[in-house]
């Protein structure tokens, strides 16, 4: 049977571009840049006052020992001076205004009195540069501001808007099909009966791919029919980039979704995976490259598929680094109950002023509402029979 990081590794080698579109700006966040950012100019664009002050020639005070200057002109953040500083003159000057030609350093007006166009200066020592952002300090024309690929976070958003980019060439987002296979699964606002189950995993899986920001997403139900699962899944075959099933992957008489793929053409790449829970995943590809995944129906499995094979496929995609755990201490003793890659739910806590993870209370996949309590999952590896107090485990967040 396939290992995970095998398994994850054939899905990575499957995963295409969905191609680039150029949106503008206050469409972009979250997406994915699809192109390098340049500096346009310097950045500060021109000698930055970073304090309300005097600017001042700081030889006038470490050579000449002067404590006052004559006042020539005020310069507002907006505006440029237009009198170049000499020898025993300054300007008083705003922050964010450029500092004037002759000037190089500036004193903050808390240090100072002003009288009758005279400034008397009551400081102790100054800096040559003090209180200056140098022109190009933090990056300059023409150099890499953002690489490819950055994700378009709030700060980046920031930068984009600085730089001129009014529009932005993205990283285009797959169309989404999810089928919820299963005659005892109803959705959401249709009376469900006692033997029946409401459909949650589609709502899993949809805000899975809301956090990438995908919005093209169909979802559908499928009976335990042979006839109607094979006329869904072609359905969202023609025009879906990914497809994603849960349920009827296992052993049961009703379990159809592997023949149906197959009979669809599209090629099994692996049934079943050394992982609890999500064992009896399938995965499979059409020969245009579309990525069809076949989630066990509990719903903690297909929480699980998302993060440890959806996740990487998804950012494989979009061109994004995979995502590496955060090792943290765990509180607590676990036993292994397979001899496979187990993961489970756990919380973040605060244990002797450190961060670290404890289980969450969990009966088994098919429990809904363990991991809505939890931060994330914790593997516990096929060769750890059992996790000791204060062991450092693997954490992926949500
Ligand atoms: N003899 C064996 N039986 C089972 C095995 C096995 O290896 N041998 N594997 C078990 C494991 S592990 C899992 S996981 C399940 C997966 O089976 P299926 O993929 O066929 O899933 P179903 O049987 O259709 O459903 C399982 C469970 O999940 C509930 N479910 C299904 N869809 C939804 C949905 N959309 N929303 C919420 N809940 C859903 C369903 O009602 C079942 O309770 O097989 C084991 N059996
Ligand atoms: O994948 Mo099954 O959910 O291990 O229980």
């Amino acid at each position: 049977m396939t290992t995970v990081a095998e398994a994850q590794k054939s899905i990575i080698s499957q995963a295409k571009s969905f191609g680039e579109e150029t949106l503008p700006l206050e469409k972009a966040l979250g997406r994915v840049l699809a192109q390098p950012i340049l500096a346009d100019r310097d950045y500060p664009p021109f000698n930055r006052s970073t304090m309300d002050g005097y600017a001042v020639q700081a030889a006038d005070f470490l050579d000449k020992k002067l404590s006052q200057l004559q006042l020539v002109e005020r310069i507002h953040a907006g505006s440029v001076g237009t009198q170049e500083i000499h020898s025993g003159t300054c300007s008083k000057i705003m922050t964010g205004a450029p500092v004037p030609l002759g000037a190089d350093a500036v004193v903050r007006v808390e240090d100072t009195q002003e009288t009758s166009g005279l400034v008397t200066f009551n400081i102790e020592t100054i800096r040559v540069g003090q209180n200056i952002a140098k022109q190009g300090e933090d990056a300059q024309s023409g150099q890499e501001i953002l690489s490819n690929r950055s994700v378009i976070t709030p700060q980046v958003s920031g930068v984009l808007a600085v730089t001129g980019n009014a529009q932005v060439t993205v990283a285009r987002l797959p169309k989404i099909g999810i089928i919820s296979t299963g005659n005892e699964v109803v959705s959401l606002g249709t009376p469900v009966q006692t033997h029946q189950i409401r459909d949650s995993n589609a709502w899993v899986v949809r805000g899975f791919f809301h956090s990438y920001q995908v919005d093209e997403i169909s979802t559908t139900l499928a009976k335990d029919d042979k006839a109607v699962l094979q006329e869904t899944v072609a359905g969202f075959l023609a025009d879906k980039d990914i497809i994603i099933l849960s349920g009827g992957v296992s052993k049961g008489d009703a379990d159809y979704v592997p023949e149906i793929l197959q009979l669809l053409g599209v090629q099994q790449i692996f049934h079943r995976v050394r992982i609890r829970p999500g064992g009896p995943i399938w995965f499979g590809t059409t020969p245009d490259g579309k990525a069809v995944f076949g989630l066990p129906g509990n719903p903690v499995s297909v929480q699980v598929a998302c993060k440890v094979f959806i996740e990487p496929y998804l950012r494989t995609c979009l061109g994004l680094p995979l995502l590496s755990p955060l090792w943290l201490p765990f509180s607590g003793n676990r036993t292994k109950k397979t001899p496979f890659d187990e993961f489970f739910p756990c919380e973040l806590i605060i244990h002797n002023g450190q961060t670290g993870v404890q289980a969450v209370r969990y009966n088994s996949s098919g429990d809904i509402a363990a991991t809505a309590k939890s931060d994330g999952i914790v593997l516990q590896p096929a060769e750890t029979e059992q996790l000791a107090d204060n062991a450092v485990v693997a954490f992926y967040k949500w």
